[in-house]
């Protein structure tokens, strides 16, 4: 069987400390993401809202419109810096996400930019579930009063390793957008998130290790550091889980950088041990990954 990461590869997600200051955040990013690819990672990942403030009130303010795409310089500061970034790094960067506004409707999006080595645009993932939750006395967010819902599955190919998937935070508690991402052939899902002092602590490193155990992948979440002094606390923790869902790497809850080797042949490895992926009966349920599922917009 051929195998799904068909090379080792280092992974780096960056817990950037994310501020007000675009032009700050871009230019530390880059700082950080030369740190990662001089220690040798070849796919490096940003948190999600990595170039402004975290809150529906910040989106607006802080959007970039992306289409047609290429964008110009004026249109998106954000395309510009993380596709010169790939080039000079020679690496696969994983944009986090930022705010998007869709010129033509008005629409504005959380989005995550994908590019390659060579600073080509590879995908595009706009967040799909949006994040709308009420805990009371806890936490209240609504994205949707801003924001509108991307409509696919994001698969990406990286020549010379395999398919990842995209997507964004809240996406990770929907295991069908996973489970599909796997079934189709992705080594890695990735999620650039922010989650926050009530569901962080419960949930994300739970959500991380689940869907690489359900999945039998590599799982990465990358987080913006924590701010107290911000109007979210982001959780932190950004991690990186093997297809046996063991944690590989873990930060707290401040800037740092986790770096881990992908090695190709461990989800086979583990796919062997525990052989789900020739045990499904799907003569009992559906396989959900046949049939109608939109992977183009
Ligand atoms: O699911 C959660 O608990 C947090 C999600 C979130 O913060 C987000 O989608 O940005």
């Amino acid at each position: 069987m051929a195998q799904l990461l068909k090379k080792s590869v280092k992974l780096a997600l960056i817990q950037l400390a994310c501020t007000a200051d675009k032009a700050h955040n871009l230019k530390h990013a880059r700082s950080k993401v030369l740190e990662a690819t001089k220690a040798g990672a070849k796919i490096v990942v940003l948190p999600e809202c990595f170039n402004s403030p975290y809150g529906t009130k910040y989106f607006p303010q802080y959007a970039e419109t992306l289409l047609p795409s290429p964008p110009s310089e004026k249109q998106s500061p954000t395309f510009h810096a993380l596709s010169n970034l790939a080039k000079e790094t020679n690496a696969y960067i994983i944009g986090g996400s930022i705010p998007e506004l869709e010129e033509k409707t008005k629409k504005l999006y959380n989005t995550s930019l994908t590019f390659s080595p060579s600073g080509d645009l590879l995908a595009t993932h706009r967040k799909v579930h949006l994040f709308d939750i009420d805990i009371p006395g806890k936490i209240t967010f609504r994205e949707s009063d801003v924001l509108s819902p991307g409509n696919k599955i994001t698969l990406i190919d990286l020549p010379g390793y395999g398919k990842i998937a995209v997507a964004i935070c809240y996406d990770i508690r929907f295991p069908e957008l996973a489970t599909i991402a796997a079934r189709k052939g992705a080594f890695l899902l990735l999620y650039p998130g922010a989650f926050n002092l009530t569901t962080g602590a419960l949930h994300w490193e739970l959500q991380a290790r689940a869907r690489a155990m359900d999945n039998q992948v590599y799982v990465g979440l990358c987080s913006p550091a924590r701010d107290m002094e911000a109007d979210y606390n982001a959780w932190g923790h950004s991690m990186v889980v093997d297809p046996n869902a063991e944690v590989l790497g873990q930060l707290d809850e401040k800037e740092g950088i986790v770096i881990k080797e992908l090695v190709a042949g461990r989800i086979e490895e583990v796919r062997k041990g525990i052989p789900l992926y020739t045990q499904r009966r799907f003569d009992v349920y559906p396989d959900i990954s046949e049939g109608k599922v939109r992977f183009e917009e």
